[in-house]
Formats: structure tokens, sequence, C-alpha cells
């Protein structure tokens, strides 16, 4: 095992170096999730700015016998980034490549941040053909955990990669796509940062294209009777967000259109005074959690309207139009279910959530074996769609989605006003995943999911997965606690720079404070 020496005398030793290469390298940095849901003090926290610098930080994590973890902005909510090792950040390596806009090919380095690609192809009439609910994530992080849109039209936002350029522990560089090392692009394409890192992205961009969107507040019933009709597929983008108190819905959909761009109307409770009232009523509800349901009605009747059939429009390019304001700090739990699962799932949902008994309105049975006395929980339940059937491009071994056919996708929100945690948020969750595996789901990568037997939902895949990744990274320079849990199975012994959990603790307004070490 290789003596450590003290941070200060590390980095000096490091960044002295005479061979030409930066190790841009500082101690004392404390990293965090978005949300403040869970912390970590690397041992250095490294931001390269070229290949060669990268390069050089991996020869010199296996001489020194380091974990490496991978961080874009930390927006994935769980512990995934935490690290109390060396903590790779590629803001700085962020650079367009190259852009071809006649092919609409475009190659990025793997830190460039969505918000700032979309401009530089905007410039080049180009765009993302498809965007979650922000766009501050970094190229290498936003496909690493699988982040989606919602549009039938589409699948996961990693479908439009064609090829990944990845730095592998032994400090070669590969290329991988659907022709030249397929498994490694299958593994590349959800690698959950495990596998190498991701120095190259080459994807297809589409057209640049506005959105003409509306949104129409109405009885969860009138959306809930279109389902396998023309809810999914009556515009390009569709999403809900389900308000399970009031058993009502926004229905949010947009089409493409050259009409010229206007903002949606704005009243005077949009922006601050409505982000506080409804802050303040959340953590009012910390301490009197039933008039969650009144809180309900009031914020959302204010946002969207209280009477049913309310609508706003507005016409935007397509990177502002399909962002959403997702206000406070939270805990997201989402799942991938079948789509046609979706009317019973919101349903036995609903009747969970509100206690009904049979004769009740909207009354099934919900089977969850889990206690709902006493349960309040936040609102909205956003409800999106993907399709990943349509797409001839290979499969991430760790896809979530449906392999037959379209896929759903529930994500229970519980926010933290004022950065401190919710009641019932266990008890929610673990019903909610009960009720979402009963229905054939699997978990989003990224979120705050409790379930920990993958293999039973993901059999040989995750097999694969395994496979390609000890093959990549036998020392397990890319592994730390949360792989171990969820993804890296209980049989295999531990790697060797393998980073394991030696405390967690909560940390005031910083949630989770997670303390690792390597054995080396
Ligand atoms: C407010 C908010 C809204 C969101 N909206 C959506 C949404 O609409 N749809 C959705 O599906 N998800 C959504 N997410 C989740 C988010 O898209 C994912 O968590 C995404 O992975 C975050 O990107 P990031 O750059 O912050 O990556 P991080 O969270 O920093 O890292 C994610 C993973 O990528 C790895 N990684 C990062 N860079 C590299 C690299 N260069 N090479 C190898 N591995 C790398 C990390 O090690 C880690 O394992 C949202 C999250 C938040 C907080
Ligand atoms: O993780 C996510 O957070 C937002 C909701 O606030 C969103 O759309 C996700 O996905």
């Amino acid at each position: 095992m290789q003596e450590r020496l003290p941070n200060r005398e590390l980095i000096a030793s490091l960044t002295n170096s005479n061979d030409g290469v930066a190790f841009r390298a500082k101690t004392g940095h404390l990293h965090h999730t978005w949300a403040k849901t869970y912390s970590s003090l690397p041992e250095l926290y490294i931001q390269p700015e070229s290949v060669e610098e990268l390069v050089k930080v991996v020869n010199l994590a296996r001489k020194l016998r380091r974990r490496i973890a991978l961080v874009g902005c930390g927006h994935s909510p769980s512990e995934l980034t935490c690290t109390s090792s060396w903590l790779i950040n590629l803001d700085n390596f962020n650079k367009v490549i190259s852009v071809d806009s006649s092919t609409r090919i475009v190659t990025t380095q793997s830190g460039i941040r969505l918000y700032a690609l979309c401009e530089e192809l905007d410039k080049n009439g180009l765009a993302m053909a498809n965007l979650g609910s922000i766009n501050e994530q970094s190229m290498g992080g936003v496909f690493a955990t699988g982040t989606h849109g919602s549009s039938l039209l589409h699948g996961l936002i990693s479908e439009d990669i064609l090829a990944i350029k990845i730095l592998l522990s032994d400090g070669t560089v590969k290329t991988c796509s659907a022709s030249e090392n397929e498994d490694l692009f299958r593994a590349a394409l959800i690698s959950l940062g495990a596998l190498g890192i991701v120095v190259e992205v080459t994807f297809r961009a589409a057209p640049a294209f506005s959105l003409r969107w509306s949104q129409t507040v109405d009885t969860d019933t009138k959306m809930l009777s279109a389902w396998s009709s023309t809810l999914w597929k009556q515009t390009h983008f569709v999403r809900v967000w389900w308000f399970p108190y009031t058993r009502r819905a926004v229905v949010w959909s947009a089409e493409e259109t050259s009409e010229p761009h206007f903002d949606p109307p704005t009243s005077y409770y949009d922006g601050s005074l409505g982000y506080y009232v409804y802050l303040n009523l959340l953590y009012a509800a910390r301490y009197v959690p039933s008039i969650l349901p009144w809180v309900e009605w009031f914020v959302f009747g204010m946002q969207y309207g209280f009477k049913n059939g309310t609508t706003t429009a507005a016409v935007q390019p397509s990177r502002k139009a399909l962002l959403m304001n997702c206000l406070y700090s939270q805990y997201v739990n989402e799942w991938a279910i079948p789509l046609e699962k979706g009317p019973e799932a919101l349903m036995r949902l609903g009747s969970w959530l509100n206690r009904l008994r049979p004769g009740d309105k909207d009354y099934v049975e919900h089977k969850i074996p889990f206690s709902n006395e006493g349960l309040w929980v936040h609102s909205p339940v956003e409800v999106r769609v993907a399709d990943t059937t349509r797409t001839s491009s290979p499969r991430p071994f760790l896809d979530p989605t449906s392999k037959t056919g379209p896929t759903l996708y529930l994500n229970a929100i519980m926010y933290r006003p004022y950065l401190l945690d919710p009641p019932c948020l266990d008890r929610f969750y673990q019903g909610f995943e009960w009720l979402m595996r009963d229905l054939g789901g699997r978990p989003h990568w990224a979120k705050n999911f409790q379930v920990s037997d993958l293999d039973a939902l993901y059999g040989d895949d995750l097999t694969k997965w395994r496979e390609v990744r000890n093959e990549a990274d036998p020392e397990g320079m890319f592994v730390g606690p949360w792989h171990r849990k969820f993804i890296m199975g209980d049989s295999e012994a531990r790697l060797a720079l393998e980073e394991c959990e030696e405390e967690r603790r909560t940390v005031d307004k910083n949630g989770v404070r997670i303390e690792g070490s390597v054995i080396g």
C-alpha cells in the first residue's frame, strides 16, 4: 500500500512535476448535490482542461492508489457523485470540437453544459432533439444516468449519441460506437461514472425548431380517459403534472411551428410571490402536514387556474420551451413502467394517498402493503413518456425503459423547504416503489430510489454491464459506495481501488455527508 502524503505536500509534488502537463487540483472543496441532499469532502478537486491532463490524473491515481469520481454539475439527486478521494469536474473541458451543419453531426468535449451547447447549436441552425426539464447538466452527466424528456417520438437523451471516446483506468482512450466496441458503447451510454472518463461525445443534432406549447388544467378523469387514444400522441412533446389530492392534472403539449415567438402571460402571482408562498406553505406543512391537500388546491389553482379548462400558451425556441422551473431543493423518486399501466398506476396511487374506501368516488384497490394513515405528500407527480423501441441505436445495458413498447415515467417529488426534510418521505417512497415494482417498473438511475436488488430487475443486462465494466477498470478506480450498493453486486470481492463508505451523518443544511475510504 502506497504511503499517503498530506494533501498540501501531495498537491505540491504533483503540480511541480516538469512534464509540461498541468495538474489543476485544489483541496478543501465541499462537494454537494444541487439539492444539497448529499455532500462530501474530496481529497482533491481536479478541473482538467485537456485530454493530456486527464490522462495524467488517471495515471497518478493508479500510481498513488486513489479512486476517481466524476461530477458534471451534481444534478443527480442521489449520493452517486460523492467521494472522499479525487473528484474530477469537467466544467473547463467544455469545447465544441466540430459541427457539421449538413449532416448535423456534432462532437463536443464531455464537460460542456447543455445551455452552452444549445446556444452553440443555435448559431449553426441546430438544436438538441430533446431535453429534460433543465439545461444545466453537462453532456457527460446527462446521459450517464439515462436522462429523458417527454415525447413518444424520442427515447432517452442518449439515443442521439453516435460515438463516445472514453479514457480508461489504464490511461488509454478508446472509441466506441454501434460499429466499434459495441459492448463498451452500450455500457458507456449509461455508465453511472463507473466505467472511465468520457472525454468526447459525437451526436446527431436536430434542425433548430420552435415550439407552440399550451397547458391546460382539468380533471384527472379527463386526462385518464384520453390516455390510450389522444393524450400522448396529440403533439411532438407532451407531459403531465398530476395533483393527487385535487384529482386534477395539467397537460402540457408542444408542437413545432414557424410562428413568431411570444412568452406566456404572467400574473402578479408568478415569480417571487408564488415561489415564496408555496415555499412557506411547504414549511408550515412540516408541522401540520394535513394542510397539504389544501396547499395543493390553492397553490396550483393560483398557478394554473381554479377553473377546469384554463389554458395558457406560448411560442418559444425549443431550448427554452422544453424547460421548467424546478423550484426548491427536493427528493425525487422516478420510475419507468410500461405506458399502458399508467391509468392503473395513478388510480391505485390516488386511492392509497387519499385513503379511499369502497364506494368512494375514484376508489380502486391499491394493494400497497404500507400504511397510509397520517401520510401526506407533495405535488405534483410528474408524468412523462419516452419510446426507446423506435430507434435502431444500440440499447444501453442499463436502460430502465420498456424493451417492447412506450414507457411511462412517474416522478414523485418531495420538496425540502429551506433545506429541511419533509415528514412522511420514507413511507411515501416505500409505498410508491412497491407500486412501481408491482407494475413492472425500474427506477431512474439518478434519483432517490431505495431498492437495491437491481439484479432482479435487469438480469443478464446488469451481468453484462458488470463484465464490460470490470474489463475496462479491473481495479475499480471508478467504483464508489453508491455503485457497490446498487449495481456491483454483493458476491464480488472489494476491488483494489474501490472506495467504500465509512460513515454517513447528517450535516445541517448540507444533507447527508458521505465519507469513504480506499484500501489502495
Ligand atoms: C432540477 C433537476 C431537473 C432534472 N430534470 C430531469 C429530467 O427532466 N429528466 C431526467 O431524466 N432527469 C432529470 N434530472 C436528473 C439529471 O438530468 C441527471 O441527474 C443528470 O445525470 C445530471 O447531470 P450532471 O451533469 O449534473 O451529472 P452529475 O449528476 O454530476 O453526474 C451524473 C453521473 O455522470 C457521471 N459523469 C459525469 N460526467 C462524466 C464523464 N465525463 N464521464 C463519465 N461519467 C461522467 C458522474 O460520475 C455520475 O455518475 C434533473 C435533475 C435536477 C436536479
Ligand atoms: O429530477 C427532476 O427534478 C425535476 C422536477 O422538479 C424533474 O423534472 C426531474 O426529472
